[in-house]
């Protein structure tokens, strides 16, 4: 394994690493049953994924790690991937999604973070789409071929492929904050917005959950993508979650984004209580005056910010999203991109978005600095990939912890994982009911760890 080289984005401009990528495609039977490509990474730490219904990219052994902080971080890490690529050879045959050069991110929601901005480059990475796998591996230039991936050994261990362990169970304890604190802050937060500061504004809060054993970064992603397989489940330096949230897909210039807000939580079932009928709940959102304008607040926003970038934009109807723990209410939209832009420069057009923040931005990111009271990191902020020709796809972080040390080896979700979940606040909002809301959307994390 080659040492990881980290660069701040802006000393890698003046001279950018030389490295060599090599796709190869992955042929025969495990390769095309299912169970890779998250199986592979069962056992490990220090992992990067990006796995959706069984398709994807994992990747493990770092060979390149670009940093950023500041207001200029998502432009700064993409003029880096950019000098980076222009650097580098590639040998892809298959000229696919995810093949050739890819790098992994995970951003930083505010630019005062004191947490950084990071952008991965792997130095295996395993991609799997509907036509079939494919692995790349990663040297710097003049670094041996031999000493590159042993192939039959990576097809031994897509075909061993063992179950996953059971979540470990972890105690948690509070953040930042107690309830009774956040509840108070969302009360203020309200007062402020009929007090006419801003329409909405988002606020968040942490937890913290100490598993009781040992347990690896990949065994988590892999009880968090058997949970909720329609989400994206991600790992980028120890951020994780499954979330359900797309922030931009470009693909042959055409760009996707599905705009999340407003939310039914679902209630288990429970002693002689049933469980909530999704159907009713589902109903009851789509009637709901809050959660509707919440939406409308959320969806406009993201169509302002793209309809300047873009030839043509659609938004058909919003729908009703059921997941296993909540239902939101989302619009998928879709257009043209104009233009040479790529999918960090969308991102950074973007970010952060009304179902993050609030509107209007400037005002509802100024409640949050007063109100929230803790750094969010990367949580809420932009996590994806990016590609040699700046396409790729970015997801907001959300159902998502960040695991101790950047989840490098040695400090697997035994060390303690801060959990964040938030919600849009509205002039009408019900404290209790907000509080309630977060813990649903703590859920996905908190059950792979086995937390009660
Ligand atoms: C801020 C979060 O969710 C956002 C996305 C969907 C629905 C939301 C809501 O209804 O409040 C939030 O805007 C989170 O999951 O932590």
């Amino acid at each position: 394994m080659a040492a990881c080289l980290s660069l701040a984005a802006r000393d890698l401009l003046e001279r950018p690493p030389r490295l060599t990528f090599t796709t190869t495609e992955l042929t025969g039977a495990p390769w095309a049953a299912p169970g890779p490509p998250l199986s592979l990474l069962a056992g490990r730490d220090d992992v990067v994924a990006w796995v959706r219904h069984g398709q994807g990219l994992v990747g493990w052994d770092p060979v390149l790690r670009i940093e950023a902080t500041g207001p200029g971080r998502i432009e700064e890490l993409r003029a880096a991937w950019r000098a980076v690529v222009h650097a580098s050879w590639w040998s892809d045959p298959l000229v696919r999604p995810g093949t050739g050069p890819v790098a992994l991110g995970a951003i930083t929601f505010s630019p005062s973070s004191s947490e950084r901005s990071v952008l991965l480059v792997p130095g295996v990475l395993v991609g799997r789409d509907a036509r079939g796998s494919w692995v790349t591996t990663v040297r710097a230039r003049g670094q041996d071929p031999d000493g590159g991936l042993d192939l039959r050994a990576l097809t031994a261990a897509a075909a061993a492929s063992r179950g996953v362990p059971q979540a470990p169970g972890a105690r948690v304890t509070p953040g930042a904050r107690s309830e009774a604190s956040w509840r108070a802050a969302v009360a203020q937060a309200s007062a402020r917005l009929r007090a006419g500061e801003a329409d909405k504004v988002v606020l968040a809060r942490d937890v913290t959950a100490v598993p009781r054993a040992t347990g690896t970064t990949g065994d988590l992603l892999g009880r968090l993508a058997a949970a909720y397989p329609s989400c994206w489940t991600f790992a980028a330096d120890g951020m994780v979650g499954a979330t359900p949230e797309l922030l931009v897909r470009l693909r042959d210039r055409r760009l996707s984004s599905r705009v999340l807000a407003g939310t039914a939580r679902r209630r288990r079932a429970g002693g002689d209580q049933p469980a909530d009928e999704p159907s009713a709940l589902a109903a009851w959102l789509e009637a709901d005056p809050k959660n509707n304008r919440e939406h409308a607040l959320a969806r406009a926003s993201a169509l302002s910010s793209l309809e300047p970038l873009c030839s043509v934009v659609e938004a058909p109807e919003r729908f009703v999203l059921t997941l296993p723990n909540v239902l939101h209410l989302a619009s998928d939209i879709s257009g043209v991109v104009a233009g040479d832009t790529g999918a960090l420069a969308l991102v950074g057009a973007l970010h952060p978005t009304a179902a993050v923040c609030g509107t209007p931005t400037p005002a509802a990111a100024r409640l949050i600095d007063e109100l929230e009271g803790m750094d969010r990191g990367r949580y809420s902020g932009p996590v994806g990939w990016v590609d040699w020709h700046g396409e790729g796809e970015w997801c907001i972080a959300l159902r998502a912890a960040q695991l101790a040390e950047g989840g490098r080896t040695g400090t697997g979700p035994q060390a303690p994982v801060r959990v964040l979940g938030g919600g849009g606040i509205m002039p009408s909002s019900d404290p209790a009911d907000e509080l309630a809301e977060t813990a649903a959307k703590m859920r996905p994390v908190l059950d792979a760890l086995g937390a009660p």
